[in-house]
């Protein structure tokens, strides 16, 4: 890691269209991570479940073992060439028990795999006649939670659902994160509903930056992804956004809007902590 004190720096979030074809994903990922970084991203992100289509029925074909697998290998190289951190989006992981997890890697610029995320909140709803989903059928939960660092300031993780959980973001924050990314998918009928109303306030609640990254929406999947990969920043307010195809946004992620935003409106310092616990204390 360099020692140089950076004020801002780009991150990237690729809407990959995930297709049933595990190497061209592979290929897409790492072509589309080189591109962004030909345009200066010093933090890429992929969607949640780039390599394989999204569905219980998928996770078990498509899992790998975390680091053996070719998604590691391949998404390694990518950020080694990039010189870029690679938030490697997720993809279905099975241990040496072969219990299956919706797992994020993460890899430095060296192309080192730094740390890993495991869904910790997995995604059971049923809202009856529009969706039902249980990824609780085939996977098992994460036990942790998950900040790595960066050249640019310490970053947490989540997957998706877990951005419904605003204590994982206050942990993150609290812990001394200027941000927060989420490799997600969500559908259409909770996407248009809560996608940018929950990163929206993620963002606010915390005042630092939140990314989310979804793969490119495919009518003829199982599953329709709602897109809408976006970065927000820590005054809530979307700085770059995608529609529901196959792209890449980026956004200048400025340190110095959290110095400002806190202390403009400096929530963090007026908490109660005598009427409420302070969560962040708990782990
Ligand atoms: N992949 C997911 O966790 C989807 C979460 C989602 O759609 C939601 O509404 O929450």
């Amino acid at each position: 890691m360099s020692s140089t004190t950076y004020s801002s720096f780009k991150l990237a979030c690729i809407q990959l269209k995930v297709t049933s074809d595990k190497s061209a994903n592979l290929i897409n990922a790492k072509s589309k991570i080189l591109e962004a970084s030909r345009n200066g991203a010093k933090v890429i992100v992929l969607p949640e479940c780039f390599n394989s289509p999204y569905g219980t029925k998928y996770f078990s074909e498509y899992a790998e073992n975390i680091p053996q697998g070719e998604s590691v290998k391949t998404l390694s190289e990518a950020a080694k060439e990039a010189k870029a951190f690679v938030v490697g989006g997720s993809i279905p992981e099975r241990d040496s028990s072969g219990k299956l997890y919706n797992t994020c890697t993460v890899y430095d610029t060296e192309g080192n795999l730094i740390v890993k995320h495991r869904k910790v909140h997995l995604f059971d709803i049923d809202i009856p006649g529009m969706i039902k989903f249980q990824e609780s059928e085939t996977l098992s939960p994460g036990s942790s939670l998950t900040q790595f660092e960066t050249d640019y300031g310490k970053i947490g993780i989540g997957i998706c659902y877990d951005m419904r959980f605003p204590e994982m973001a206050m942990i993150a924050a609290r812990k001394g994160c200027i941000a927060m990314i989420y490799p997600g998918a969500f559908n259409l009928t909770t996407g248009p509903l809560h996608w940018e109303l929950l990163q929206r306030a993620r963002a606010l609640d915390n005042q630092f930056f939140v990314a989310t990254c979804s793969p490119a929406r495919d009518m003829k999947s199982t599953y329709n992804a709602w897109g809408h990969s976006t970065v927000t920043d820590p005054n809530g307010q979307i700085v770059a956004t995608a529609e529901h195809d196959e792209a890449i946004i980026y956004a200048d992620i400025d340190l110095e809007k959290i110095k400002q935003t806190r202390q403009m409106i400096p929530v963090s310092s007026q908490r109660r902590f005598d009427l409420y616990p302070d969560i962040s204390a708990h782990k």
